[in-house]
């Protein structure tokens, strides 16, 4: 007899702390792979490497959608901290060759993408209020005026974080829909870790994600 369809969704966090709330709520037991009957849950560690291994370890196609889900920088004031976004769009900003005072990113190299959407459009309300926005992907998180307005000339967007478009990228070699939910715990400025609002950006995070699960339970 042939196995059943299974539908079921990777969540990909990087820490275990920006999910504590949400494995209390629902009593997972803790780990960095976990699985349960419509949802696993996948704790990478920080960074693109870290999160390619990860992937490279439990991605499948048993999965109908991967939810990457965590904090963020905003270089848009305009966002309110501890505020969810949707990035839609997300590239590897760093992956490329300087030429003189230009960069060559990898589409210019002749190696391939480096910006990748997500594609996944959904009628559940709890996503589709979300503000979509747009993303960078970084090894060096911004924390130099001088540096954030240069990359701003090359790059309209809006967020950056450390793993969204590893989380892309994999999804999308082996194409299986993805989407990146993430709470803005910070602004991306001269390095200012007191104005960081982490705690109360992971608290709305897994208030959303838990209603997210149990709507979708
Ligand atoms: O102490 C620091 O300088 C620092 C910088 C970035 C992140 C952290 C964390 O503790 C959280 C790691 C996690 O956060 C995401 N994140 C949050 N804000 C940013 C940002 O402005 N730029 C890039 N990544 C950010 C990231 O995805 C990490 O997974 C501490």
């Amino acid at each position: 007899m042939e196995e059943p369809m299974r539908e079921k969704t990777l969540i990909v966090a990087a820490t275990y702390e920006e999910l504590a709330e949400t494995f209390d709520y629902f009593k997972w037991a803790k780990g960095n792979f976990v699985q349960g009957t419509l949802f696993d849950v996948i704790i990478t560690g920080v960074g693109m490497t870290a999160t390619a291994f990860a992937l490279g370890k439990h991605l499948s196609n048993d999965y109908s959608l991967v939810l990457n889900v965590g904090i963020a920088g905003s270089f848009d004031k305009n966002i309110a901290l501890a505020s969810l976004v949707n990035i839609r769009t997300d590239t590897f900003s760093e992956l490329g060759a300087e030429d003189g005072e230009s960069f060559l990113n990898l589409e210019d190299l002749g190696f391939g993408k480096c910006s990748f959407t997500s594609g996944f459009t959904s009628n559940i309300e709890l996503i589709k209020k979300l503000p979509a926005v747009s993303g960078i992907t970084v090894n060096t998180v911004h924390g130099n005026i001088r540096t954030i307005h240069n990359l701003l000339q090359k790059h309209a967007v809006q967020t950056e974080s450390m793993e969204g478009a590893a989380v892309f990228y994999a999804c999308q070699q082996m194409n299986i829909p993805v989407l990146q939910v993430r709470s803005i715990s910070n602004y991306v400025e001269q390095r200012n870790k007191e104005a960081w609002k982490i705690g109360l950006a992971i608290k709305n995070l897994n208030e959303w994600l838990i209603n997210y699960i149990n709507f979708a339970q």
